[in-house]
């Protein structure tokens, strides 16, 4: 039985809020990142990446253009100290991106973490130790002021070990489940952090201020983070960081809104790997920047790629619906919207637009590597004329007349809701060969000729049933004379009411499409296709594939 009875909000909001952030409508510019993949994000899988993954995985995060990488928590077993041994050791570090090292606030895993990183060109020793209220009592059982001291004590000592150790050092500390902390004790216990590390401006400190749980509506870290951007000591020598996990679902909206608020670094894994529900997207937030025309600074044109990489050497599934990455994310089966989208391309490409406003999709699919062919418009029995003609369009070149695109829709989504499955664009042009191109029973017309007078006189060769006739008609052009003779023959009645015919390929060679919609007595209406090198040879493939569909109808 579920009891709501059993749990109350468990964050302590600051009193003041003064929600400057709220004026503010986009992110303005990309903020520092910092991947936490091969640390928090590898210690989430349920087999943690092995040493060669893991460069693989650190030569992905490099390609895509993250600067600051943590690459481990090199205290916690023999290959994080590896890895990082692998990466000062082979020189694997480029000049212009810092390594991040994990450790807790106790002596002997802040010792053995100097004596990994020892000798890097650059690294940040993020240290931490836990100030909610839920740790101080339950897992430390210590007061407010104990654990305090144990922040200023892991800051004296990594301090001095950074003074001791060769090597480029700079500093983090997090008040790790910060979220569930009250908000004024958390900036008591960092301003007595940096108190003892004492940043500068040209040598500043990382404050993260992590959402180690996801407690709370999103506004409410806002909030926290701008009462404590406003309060933090030594202001300008301080890197304020974000770290959100997802519990609640919104570590996105964590993010984007502590951006607004003063934050100037993300902490992030891709595909949003990590902790339980994992810790925040670094591709949702980058590409919901970039679809705002804010360069995000971390590429991500290689999608397919990073999501093969992705899955291999983590052994985690990218959902089809992951934002900007999975595989349905550009995808529309749906009339409604393919009708809109097939419009909106024609839109752009008639109107040679550079700029993306393509209705139902966010992205320009061309921008991370996926195709318009056959990641977006995709058939099945939700489909509609819209999506269906774009489809027969788009692949092979047959532009339908709009009522003929409507009897065809409603043809293909009854094969594809009879099978129960999606078709794919081969068997969308299968099922428009089949039910209307150059359809030669009962009725083939072997041969025409044509005279010119006032009006055209066609003699036409026909096989009817198997039988040879010759008929001879006069109609307003070729292909009038043609349905004259043909009605004529088979003595039934109808009207030629829509006629369209372009050619489909290029060049000397090229062959035309021609497209016939007829009228019977009864009211029905009949379509053919016909294609031919020959334009009057296709329209008059068109007209017999229209009536032999006729009189299949009438069989
Ligand atoms: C929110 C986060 O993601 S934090 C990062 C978490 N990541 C990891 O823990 C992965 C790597 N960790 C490990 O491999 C191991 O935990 C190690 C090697 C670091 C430590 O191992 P062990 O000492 O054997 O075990 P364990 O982690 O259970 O230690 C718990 C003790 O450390 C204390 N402790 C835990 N975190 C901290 C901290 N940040 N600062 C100070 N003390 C801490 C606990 O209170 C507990 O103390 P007790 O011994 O008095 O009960
Ligand atoms: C170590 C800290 C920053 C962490 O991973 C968290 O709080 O989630
Ligand atoms: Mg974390």
């Amino acid at each position: 039985m579920m009891d709501a009875n059993k749990y109350k909000p468990g964050y302590f909001p600051p009193q003041e809020n003064e929600y400057r952030w709220v004026k503010k409508d986009h992110i303005e510019h990309a903020p520092m990142w910092c991947s936490v993949d091969l640390r928090d994000g590898n210690q989430a899988l349920v087999v943690p990446m092995d040493l060669e993954e893991k460069l693989e995985f650190y030569q992905m995060l490099l390609e895509i253009g993250f600067k600051e990488i943590e690459v481990g928590f090199p205290a916690a077993s023999e290959t994080e100290y590896e890895f990082l041994r692998t990466l000062i050791d082979h020189d694997l570090i480029p000049d212009d991106v810092t390594i991040q090292v994990l450790t807790q606030c106790r002596d002997h895993i802040i010792r053995k973490t100097f004596e990994a990183v020892k000798g890097a060109p650059r690294a940040v020793i993020h240290f931490y130790n836990s100030t909610s209220l839920a740790q101080r009592e339950q897992v430390f059982k210590k007061s407010k002021e104990e654990i305090k001291q144990i922040a200023i004590e892991g800051a004296r000592l990594v301090k001095k070990l950074s003074q001791e150790y060769e090597g480029n050092f700079l500093f983090e500390y997090s008040p790790e489940s910060f979220t569930g902390t009250e908000t004024d004790y958390a900036l008591e216990v960092c301003n007595a952090v940096l108190d003892v590390m004492q940043p500068t401006p040209d040598r500043p400190m990382i404050i993260n201020l992590p959402v180690t749980v996801e407690m709370s509506l999103p506004h409410v870290y806002a909030n926290q983070i701008e009462y404590c951007s406003d309060r933090l000591k030594y202001r300008d020598a301080v890197i304020l960081s974000t770290h959100p996990h997802n519990d609640r679902g919104t570590g996105v909206a964590d993010t984007e809104l502590a951006l607004l608020a003063g934050a100037q670094r993300v902490e992030c894994c891709l595909f949003g790997n990590g902790e339980r529900t994992g810790n925040v997207d670094a591709i949702t937030l980058a590409m919901n920047m970039y679809t705002h025309g804010v360069d995000p600074k971390l590429d991500f044109s290689n999608m397919p790629s990073i999501v093969e990489r992705y899955e291999r050497l983590t052994r985690m599934h990218v959902s089809p619906r992951q934002p900007y990455a999975g595989q349905l994310v550009f995808a529309a089966f749906s009339g409604s919207h393919q009708d809109a989208i097939a419009k909106g391309m024609k839109w752009r490409e008639d109107k040679e637009l550079l700029e993306w406003s393509v209705p139902y999709i966010p992205l320009d699919p061309h921008d991370v590597s996926r195709t318009y062919d056959s990641d977006v418009i995709r058939i099945n029995s939700q489909s509609g004329k819209g999506g269906i003609g774009y489809i027969l369009e788009t692949s092979y070149g047959y532009t339908l007349p709009p009522k003929m695109r409507e009897h065809f829709g409603y043809t293909v989504k009854s094969v594809s809701d009879h099978a129960h499955k999606e078709l794919s664009p081969e068997e969308v042009l299968e099922i428009f060969e089949k039910t209307y191109v150059n359809k030669d029973h009962p009725v083939y017309v072997r041969e025409a000729h044509f005279k010119q007078g006032r009006m055209t006189e066609a003699t036409v060769t026909a096989l009817i049933g198997g039988r040879k006739i010759e008929l001879v008609a006069v109609g307003n052009g070729r292909l009038d004379a043609v349905c004259n003779a043909l009605k004529e023959g088979l003595g039934v009645s109808f009207t030629l009411q829509s006629y369209n015919e372009h050619s489909l390929d290029q060049g000397s060679h090229s062959r035309a499409a021609g497209y016939v919609g007829i009228a019977w007595e009864d009211g029905h209406y009949t379509w053919g296709a016909g294609t031919d090198t020959d334009i009057i040879r296709a329209s008059i493939k068109a007209l017999v594939s229209a009536i032999n569909n006729g009189l299949k109808e009438e069989e």
